[in-house]
């Protein structure tokens, strides 16, 4: 039996990171793998644990077929390691962190994947990438931006997070899970919403 992709997406600063982070243990007991990204930012900067590469590296992986998923955004490059085809023949659930520009075509790879967006209000946004400091303000704005003029299946992310059912276990297409609260809250939402999709469980 194969695994499950899921496709944890959401606007810079929403969270993605530190929610996987949090939930790496327990996710682990689950026997649900974290992908590690391959991204062209440089291994010094903080956040999440990332193979940093330089764009030449990237481009060289991408075009040897290293990637099962791959994209730009933000001025940067991220993959997906090819592994991960391997994990899911072999029937394990697998966790990474996408993007919202990219999920179309994520899908058209893997049609089964389960996509979570991750929601959270501009002004929360924006505190907390200024709290984060790996951007400057100049970036910031420019993410915030991105995140505004943003767009998910036809509707803007708001919208869609106002019309989506906000019960864990939707069947939904796209499945929202609001990190306004504290982190612990949203770690135990998310489990609840795997283990109801069957995905990690
Ligand atoms: N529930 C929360 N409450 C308060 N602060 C939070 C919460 N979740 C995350 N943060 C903080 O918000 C900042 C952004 O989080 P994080 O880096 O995980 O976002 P991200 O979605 O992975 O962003 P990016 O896509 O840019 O990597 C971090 O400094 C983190 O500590
Ligand atoms: O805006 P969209 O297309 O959803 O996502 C674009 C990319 O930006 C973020 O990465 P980071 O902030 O550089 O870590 C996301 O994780 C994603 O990979």
């Amino acid at each position: 039996m194969s695994g499950r992709l899921i496709y944890l997406i959401g606007p810079s600063g929403s969270g993605k990171d530190s929610l996987l982070d949090a939930a790496r243990e327990r996710l682990a007991e689950r026997d649900c793998v974290i992908v590690r990204r391959v991204i062209t930012r440089s291994a010094e900067a903080v956040g999440e644990d990332a193979i940093g590469v330089s764009p030449a590296e990237f481009d060289q992986q991408e075009a040897a077929g290293g990637f099962a998923l791959s994209w730009r955004a933000n001025g940067l490059a991220y993959g997906i390691p090819r592994q991960i085809d391997d994990w899911l023949a072999a029937g394990q659930d697998v966790l990474v962190n996408g993007s919202r520009a990219y999920l179309a075509q994520a899908r058209q790879r893997y049609p089964e994947l389960l996509a979570i967006l991750l929601q959270v209000d501009e002004a929360a946004l924006r505190q907390r990438l200024l709290a984060r400091g790996r951007e400057s303000a100049e970036q910031i704005e420019a993410r915030l931006a991105r995140n505004r003029s943003f767009v998910v299946g036809g509707a803007s992310a708001a919208t869609v997070a106002a019309e989506a059912p906000p019960t864990p276990g939707s069947t939904e297409r796209l499945i929202v899970l609001n990190n306004s609260g504290s982190l612990e809250q949203t770690v135990t939402q998310m489990l609840h919403l795997l283990s109801d999709n069957r995905t990690c469980a």
